[in-house]
């Protein structure tokens, strides 16, 4: 069986690394729009509601525009923005983050791609959370680092072609970051994370950390309790995994484009093992596992196939 596919905003960063991602595959066939037809709402309309399934890479606007024309009740949609990923009806697209994860994404027809950050964070911190190892309400921060290809074209362009880009930029400054929301939300935190991003001058891959004071914890957690809870969280995980306590013990340093081009994230719990301080660090590719590894990982699990179809 053949599934009909759209991606709308295929010619942004996200949407090419989908469609390479998709390339050569038998059971796909794709409606592509080129040239003038890329932004045309005409076009767009019938691609949105003649497709199986659609995957939006575009800004939140366009995308919100998109989810407005499909008049039908049959397409499937996979959004990679940031409109969706805390609304009512949307279902939060990380099949590993909680058991029941997966089968609501099998049998959803609306699918919020998670953002980048949040994979990692959401990845480190929600078992913690619902362990109770970490209280719903701790005040939680999390610092991170990504590739300049986080921030779409526009960025890519001013770290490629432009003059006078930095090695690395703090942002954020306003701590009002697009993604404190969903991270907030889906490690089911009462309060707002602070959220301290920064990006380097390197195109893709990620770090993101969550500094914990073990001692100032309810239960003062060992950093084999911390582990044990990660390991048990993600058992049978095809793209998560938790790096060896040994492992992670004889690192002296963690490069964030570890991992690219794969839909992998590797969680690491840092500290002495009868310390009172841990880092915990999610290492993942922000265009992989933080967006359109993701999507096609989803994407497999909607259209009934093996989520691993396709993915490294
Ligand atoms: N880059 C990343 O690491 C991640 C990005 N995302 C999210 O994915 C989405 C896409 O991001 P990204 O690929 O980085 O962005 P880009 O800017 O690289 O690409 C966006 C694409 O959407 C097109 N577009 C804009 N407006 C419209 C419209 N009204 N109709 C049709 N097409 C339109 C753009 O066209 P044109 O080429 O003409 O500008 C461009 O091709 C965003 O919501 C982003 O937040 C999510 C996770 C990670
Ligand atoms: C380096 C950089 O600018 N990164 C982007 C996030 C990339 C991402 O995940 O975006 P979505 O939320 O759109 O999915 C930012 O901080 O806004």
């Amino acid at each position: 069986m053949t599934h009909t596919i759209f991606i709308d905003g295929e010619a942004g960063t996200t949407g090419l690394e989908i469609r390479q991602r998709l390339e050569g595959r038998a059971d796909l066939a794709f409606i592509s729009l080129t040239g003038d037809k890329r932004k045309d709402l005409a076009a767009r309309a019938e691609a949105l509601n003649a497709a199986d399934a659609v995957i939006l890479c575009l800004p939140d606007e366009a995308a919100k525009e998109a989810v407005a024309m499909i008049e039908n009740t049959t397409t499937r949609v996979i959004d990679a923005s940031t409109a969706f990923r805390v609304a009512p009806g949307w279902t939060y697209g990380f099949p590993e983050m909680d058991a029941v994860q997966r089968g609501e994404i099998v049998g959803s027809r609306r699918v919020s791609n998670p953002g980048c950050y949040p994979t990692g964070f959401i990845g480190l911190m929600r078992p913690l959370v619902k362990a109770g190892i970490v209280p719903r309400d701790w005040p939680v921060t999390v610092n991170a680092v990504s590739g300049y290809s986080g921030g779409g074209k526009s960025m890519i362009a001013e770290f490629e072609d432009g003059e006078g880009a930095p090695p690395f930029r703090a942002y954020g400054l306003s701590l009002k970051h697009k993604h404190v929301p969903e991270m907030t939300k889906h490690s089911c935190l009462k309060h707002d994370v602070l959220f301290a991003p920064a990006v380097g001058d390197y195109r893709q891959g990620m770090l993101v950390e969550v500094p914990l004071q073990l001692s100032a914890l309810p239960e003062t957690p060992s950093i084999d309790r911390l582990h044990g809870c990660l390991v048990e969280a993600y058992d049978g995980c095809r793209f998560v995994e938790v790096a060896g306590l040994d492992e992670t013990e004889a690192m002296t340093g963690l490069d964030p484009e570890g991992l690219n081009g794969t839909n992998r994230m590797r969680l690491h719990v840092f500290g002495h093992r009868d310390g009172s301080q841990a880092r915990l660090v999610a290492l993942l590719d922000n265009l992989g596992k933080g967006a359109s590894g993701a999507a096609v990982q989803n994407l497999n699990l909607m259209l009934g196939l093996d989520e691993a179809t396709g993915l490294s």
